[in-house]
């Protein structure tokens, strides 16, 4: 089996503050965290159905799933995405990366929007003004069923297709995907007859782009989802604890990201260097904190779209707290290739790199960077993949899940729950008396401390 996705060789060198010996004391007890993984006796146990979740897909699932996904390719101009967090991320991660940046607007068919990861009312609007005398179809995912942004969004979006085109053949148009018995969206589902996928139990959202969760919306953007699972399947076997520590890229990830945390770099950057690969890091971003940020410990986790965002946080990043440390993910190879024209009279000076590769200048971009970065003392870690195609993000988010699984019992919390999250919605509800939560609404003395309306 070949393993694409690298560790950057030259890691130790990079990381500066700290050697490679002080990773490698890590081996056992890293290894002993992933064990805890396959063994199922950790923190959080019930909520392990992802490890082997790629390995254990089957062929007639995935079937299914592109059968669905292919009558909404052919019958939808538009398909809106319903969902937050763990409920969204991973789909628009894949299909940002993989899909034409520019589709929607050279016609591609069906354009695939977003709804429910917000509360904002002119969003809305503007998708509702948008969808007006388009043919659309909604996905709507919520493990949960209850989560307040994606059940607004899909009770606004329903009534406007079953107002368009009438509730029997909006029935058609509306698949949910939710856990097998319980919520709201199931009971709605069932009561609708909307085709269902289900979102296993033992399956958080956060670690569910790999399910119908992530799948269904993914094909439906003309992705290959049985080559994203192969690559995660590959990963699969490439990081099961019996692999060695040095060659196992999960366990030397959570290794040494710890080993960081220990030594004061307490925020981690995800760079990129291809905004293709923005959502990526916006689901890894959900992923980690999510994870780890919990009993006052873990480390914060940040995003930077490079070299974009080098002219705005490049400044902090080089010269500020020396807190951070930077993980990048890079493509080895681009997909199309763009050369710098010859201009006879180089007015703008370029012509030094007439003949080169786009791609080229933005490797020596990243080189300098990371040059850069690593002389003001931030460690970087480089996650090479070879090419940007559904089989190596199918192991970078594998990768990605399994490291987090590891990191959260090296660092010793439950990598598998978000109490934290609650606390939010709890006053959202006891503000919007929400039967059940008016003992929980915020003392009227508190409330005019802090708010203005
Ligand atoms: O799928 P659900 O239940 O709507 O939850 C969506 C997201 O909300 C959270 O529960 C809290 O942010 C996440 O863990 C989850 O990914």
């Amino acid at each position: 089996m070949k393993l694409d996705i690298k560790l950057s060789s030259s890691m130790f060198k990079t990381l500066k503050a700290m050697t490679k010996e002080q990773v490698v004391a890590q081996a056992v007890k890293t290894k002993e965290c992933n064990r805890m993984l396959e063994v199922g006796n950790g923190k959080g146990r019930d909520f392990l159905g992802w490890l082997h979740f790629p390995s254990s897909v089957i062929e007639k699932d995935m079937d299914d799933i592109q059968l669905t996904a292919n009558s909404f390719r052919t019958d939808c101009e538009v398909v809106v995405i319903v969902g937050i967090g763990g409920s969204y991320l991973g789909a628009r991660a894949v299909i940002t990366a993989l899909a034409n940046s520019f589709g929607a607007l050279k016609n591609e068919r069906p354009v695939v929007v977003y709804a429910g990861h917000n509360i904002s009312e002119d969003y809305l609007y503007e998708l509702s003004e948008y969808l007006e005398g388009k043919k659309f179809g909604i996905i709507n995912i919520s493990k949960s069923g209850t989560t307040t942004e994606p059940a607004l969004a899909f009770r606004i979006l329903k009534k406007q297709l079953e107002d368009s085109i009438g509730k029997m053949n909006a029935q058609k148009h509306i698949v949910a995907v939710t856990d097998k018995a319980r919520g709201a969206l199931h009971n709605l589902a069932v009561k609708e007859k909307y085709k269902t996928y289900i979102i296993p139990d033992d399956i958080g959202g956060r670690f569910s782009v790999l399910t119908p969760v992530g799948l269904l919306p993914i094909a439906i953007a003309g992705i290959n989802i049985k080559q994203l699972i192969a690559g995660a399947t590959d990963m699969e076997r490439a990081t099961s604890s019996d692999i060695p520590f040095e060659n196992n890229p999960a366990e030397l990830y959570a290794s040494t990201r710890n080993e960081l945390y220990k030594i004061g770099k307490k925020i981690e950057i995800l760079a990129n260097f291809n905004p293709k690969l923005h959502y990526v890091a916006e689901w890894w971003k959900q992923l980690y904190s999510e994870s780890e940020g919990k009993q006052h410990k873990g480390i914060f986790t940040a995003v930077v779209d490079f070299t974009t965002d080098l002219h705005s946080m490049g400044q902090w990043i080089q010269e500020a707290e020396r807190t951070v440390f930077e993980t990048v993910i890079s493509i080895a190879s681009p997909k199309y290739k763009v050369e710098v024209p010859l201009d006879s009279q180089d007015l703008d000076g370029l012509n030094f790199l007439s003949g080169k590769r786009v791609d080229y200048i933005n490797k020596m971009a990243e080189l300098g960077t990371q040059i850069a970065h690593v002389e003001g003392d931030v460690p970087n870690i480089k996650i090479e993949l070879p090419e940007l195609n559904e089989y190596h993000l199918g192991q970078l988010l594998y990768f990605f899940e399994r490291a987090c699984g590891i990191s959260g019992y090296l660092l010793e919390v439950n990598p598998f729950d978000q109490p934290g999250v609650e606390s939010y919605k709890k006053n959202m509800f006891a503000l919007l008396n929400k039967p059940g939560f008016e003992h929980l609404k915020p003392g009227n003395e508190i409330r005019s401390k802090l708010y203005d309306f």
